[in-house]
């Protein structure tokens, strides 16, 4: 790296897309999501930039970017030789503060923020190295790349010996595996079929367009109406055929026994895996679903609102979930995301990472790709979810070949949006939102 690049400033707007006008996002548990991030840019003295985001619903956004405001005290004035130089002392710095963690720790609005701020020093280390983030990473040492996380409270299920020692083993078959990606892509799948707001003409035409462009993955989302569940996923299985795969989302809408019973009169649709049956919080009650629906072949996923390290150790440690749902924006940025692809592999359980919301696509295939090509060295069980929204905004959009990601080549971790996006879509200034109040009273 060059010379000393000092973080002189750091910004954050509140960008909103109305999502919910036509029911996009929408599931049991969050029927009207208007699409939002905390948008953060920091700049450095030497006139570089770093982006990044974290994702949100809409309303709320703005609490969000109050603690973005309130972490940036600890990133302004610092170089960022300095924070990734010793990068698990700086995640600690932001996450463990005397006063700042006692409204967290290492979850809820405060994570999310933390998540925005390091995402843009992620964002920022990548460019002024020249690489794409998950060829920063897969370049990286491993070394170095276990001295960017935070091994406090998951010694217990994963040390730094250990995941020094995966990484040092998957050394072996690194370049074919690089290559593989750069020529094929990594797998997708879309949820853009079948959000819970769409009607059945809606499903229809979705599944037969995105067939048309060969994908096979599809997920439903479920959980609001048994009866409503029933039709769509025999819809979608129709359309699909029996060879595809299937996949349904509940969104935390059921208590653990009716997940049991609802999922169970799903399963001649034979999905793969249900997703967030019940409360993200609730381990216990994971396991117990999963248990009760590993005869009937289908997996629990979960993850999304997973807020951090310690609850994916023990999902885990309890077997709780049978695929592991990542968030590039929800967990502790890049730093403790390592942490749980590394703790995954050493359980054996696939990395099938959460991508429907705005920005969340163009983020997470830089870490599916590091897992396959440094991590996990598999692609059984696998893919990487994908959703058909808000691209447009980004300026190294996702790239879909053969329904799988194509690996990004532009420096950074793609995080960079629109300047003219994030002027118009500002929640409430921007001219968009201006227009939706004077024109249909778009609830703000
Ligand atoms: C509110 C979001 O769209 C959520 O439904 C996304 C999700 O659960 C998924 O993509 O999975
Ligand atoms: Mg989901």
């Amino acid at each position: 790296m060059a010379g000393a690049t000092t973080i002189v400033q750091l910004r954050v707007s509140d960008v909103r897309f109305p999502t919910s006008l036509e029911q996009h996002g929408s599931d049991a548990m969050h029927t009207e999501p208007d699409y939002s991030v905390a948008y953060v840019v920091i700049e450095t003295d030497g006139g570089h930039e770093g982006y990044g985001l974290t994702f949100t619903l809409g309303k709320g956004t703005e609490v969000v970017v109050c603690a973005v405001e309130a972490l940036s005290a600890f990133v302004v004035g610092r170089t960022l030789q300095e924070i990734v130089g010793d990068f698990r002392a700086f995640y600690r710095l932001l996450t463990s503060d005397g006063q700042m963690r006692w409204i967290g720790p290492e979850k809820g609005v405060i994570q999310l923020a933390t998540a925005a701020v390091l995402n843009a020093v992620w964002d920022l280390w990548a460019r002024v190295e020249g690489k794409p983030l998950w060829k920063l990473l897969v370049d990286m040492e491993p070394r170095k790349l276990v001295s960017c996380i935070d091994f406090r409270y998951i010694t217990d299920a994963l040390t730094e010996e250990e995941a020094l020692d995966i990484l040092v083993k998957a050394q072996e078959g690194k370049c074919q595996r690089e290559e593989e990606m750069l020529r094929d892509g990594y797998p997708a799948y879309t949820t853009s079929c079948a959000w819970i707001g769409y009607s059945d003409q809606q499903l229809k035409e979705l599944c037969t367009k995105a067939l048309s462009h060969d994908w096979t993955r599809f997920k439903v989302k479920v959980g609001a109406d048994l009866q409503d569940d029933v039709r769509r996923c025999r819809l979608v299985r129709q359309m699909i055929g029996p060879d595809n795969t299937l996949m349904i989302d509940a969104n935390q809408r059921w208590d653990v026994q009716e997940a049991i019973t609802w999922v169970s009169h799903l399963a001649e649709f034979k999905p793969l895996w249900i997703e967030e049956p019940t409360s993200p919080d609730d381990i216990l009650g994971h396991a117990v679903i999963s248990k009760a629906l590993a005869p009937l072949g289908i997996g629990v996923a979960t993850g999304e609102q997973c807020h951090n390290r310690v609850m994916f150790k023990q999902l885990l440690q309890a077997s709780a979930l049978q695929f592991v749902q990542i968030d590039s924006c929800r967990l502790g940025s890049v730093n403790e995301n390592l942490a749980v692809i590394l703790m995954a592999c050493k359980f054996h359980v696939p990395v099938c990472p959460h991508a429907g919301g705005v920005g969340l696509c163009e983020l997470v295939r830089h870490l599916i790709l590091f897992d396959y090509i440094s991590v996990s060295a598999s692609l059984q069980n696998r893919m990487c979810e994908y959703v058909d929204h808000l691209h447009e905004h980004f300026k190294s959009p996702v790239v879909i070949r053969n329904a799988c990601y194509v690996p990004p080549k532009d420096p950074g971790y793609s995080t960079e949006m629109r300047e003219e996006s994030v002027r118009r879509y500002q929640y409430p200034q921007g001219e968009v939102w201006q227009t939706l109040q004077a024109t249909r009273g778009h609830r703000t």
